[in-house]
């Protein structure tokens, strides 16, 4: 089954921005998935990258209903199976590989998934999937690498994450192939650990108004 674009295209074009969020606790989840809400980022994708995803994803998903929660770092069919029972309701991969492939296959939940080479997006759209990430943009040639990427493959869009602040999004942004960037400069470590939900929704806010 070719990728649910349908279900895709809200996520990446409601917000601009689309936070990339790593937790070590639980309990930190809810409030900060309400303070950037609150800020008008309600699409956040929660990394696999630590032991408390996983619950972080299934409290969003029952907890914050005005948010939506997707999950990242997804590296195999494992990840993309374990991310949908937890309620992701999108799911980001930073590539694309045929165990990936058959995990998504049939899935409602859509799958951002990642690819940066001429031959793997040309990889990804014989698998059926027009919608890619691009990671790790800044380190991969950036806005100027994909701008190119547009004369040849019209037909794809893009989320680059990896080195992307407000410094560098409207770059991104302004690309005809470039729907929404992600990016982890609106949930710092810092302020997550220190509780300030407050400051997490001003920086929501900046970025929301790109
Ligand atoms: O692991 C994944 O699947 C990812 O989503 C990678 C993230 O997009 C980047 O790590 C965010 O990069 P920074 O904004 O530079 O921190």
């Amino acid at each position: 089954m070719a990728q649910n674009v349908d279900a895709l295209i809200p996520v990446m074009t409601g917000q601009k921005v689309i936070p990339v969020i790593v937790l070590d606790n639980a309990d930190d989840a809810v409030p900060l998935a309400r303070a950037l809400a609150a800020g008008g980022l309600p699409a956040v994708e929660i990394t696999l990258r630590t032991a408390a995803a996983l619950e972080c994803i299934k409290r969003v998903a029952a907890e914050v209903p005005e948010a939506i929660v997707g999950a990242g770092t997804i590296l195999n069919g494992r990840n993309f199976d374990e991310a949908v029972a937890a309620g992701s309701k999108f799911i980001v991969s930073p590539g694309l590989t045929p165990e990936l492939v058959s995990a998504a296959n049939g899935h409602d939940v859509p799958l951002l998934p990642g690819s940066v080479t001429s031959s793997e997006i040309m990889s990804a759209l014989e698998a059926g999937y027009t919608h890619l990430k691009f990671f790790p943009a800044e380190q991969a040639g950036g806005a100027a690498y994909l701008k190119s990427c547009s004369t040849v493959f019209g037909q794809v869009k893009f989320c680059p994450t990896g080195g992307v602040s407000v410094k560098n999004a409207n770059d991104y942004l302004s690309l005809p192939n470039v729907l929404c960037v992600g990016g982890s400069w609106v949930a710092p470590k810092d302020m997550i650990t220190s509780g300030d939900w407050d400051g997490i929704t001003e920086l929501a806010k900046a970025a929301a108004g790109i």
